[in-house]
């Protein structure tokens, strides 16, 4: 069986939980106390469709509107996953902004992405319907799925959606993602 090699970068804004859902997928654990995250690493193999996959996860700092995209996290970045807070509509409107910034930056009209709300166990706080997490996954052709982190729920779902989005857009088990199509003169 051979070993494919995947880099997925985690996006979206502050305190959403994307430090919870990758900790909680990678260490089987969840953290109540909230450490801002600079940048950091997670490593991962998944066995997903009778294939290996060696997942390199990077979580990076909570964007916003002002947020310049760091190039670190398109280049050479297979899949996206983009988490906003079902109890935050702030954090929702964010998702567009973020997903356009990759578009922009990487010359490309379509990306492997999954789109995440978070925080499902606080569903007394909900600000966001699941209907619309889904629409805004149909109107950008990603996938989508509501998680939570604290209750452990569809957490594995969101990195098998995102390697499937990977998979459908990669011929023949090709390692490198697309080159991007900007050309710094
Ligand atoms: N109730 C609930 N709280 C959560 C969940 N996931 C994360 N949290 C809490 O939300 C806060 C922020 O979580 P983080 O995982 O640090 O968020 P982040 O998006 O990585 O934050 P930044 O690094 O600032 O971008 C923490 O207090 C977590 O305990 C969840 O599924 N349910």
């Amino acid at each position: 069986m051979s070993t494919n090699k995947r880099r997925i970068a985690v996006l979206g804004s502050r305190s959403v939980g994307k430090s919870s859902l990758i900790i909680q997928y990678c260490q089987n654990e969840f953290v109540e106390s909230y450490y801002p995250t600079i940048e950091s690493t997670f490593a991962k193999t998944v066995n997903f469709k009778n294939a290996e996959y060696d997942c390199e996860i990077i979580d990076t700092a909570g964007q916003d509107e002002f947020s310049i995209l760091n190039s670190k996290h398109a280049i050479g970045i297979h899949g996206y996953v983009l988490v906003y807070s079902v109890s935050s509509r702030n954090s929702f409107e964010m998702i567009q902004v973020v997903y356009d910034k990759i578009i922009n930056f990487c010359g490309v009209t379509d990306i492997p992405c999954v789109i995440v709300g978070s925080k499902v166990d606080l569903e007394k706080s909900r600000q966001v319907k699941p209907e619309e997490g889904q629409k805004l996954a149909t109107d950008n052709a990603t996938a989508w799925v509501e998680t939570s982190a604290k209750s452990n729920i569809n957490v594995a779902k969101v990195f098998e959606l995102c390697l499937s989005e990977i998979e459908k857009r990669t011929p023949n088990n090709q390692a490198e993602p697309p080159a991007s199509r900007c050309v710094i003169m």
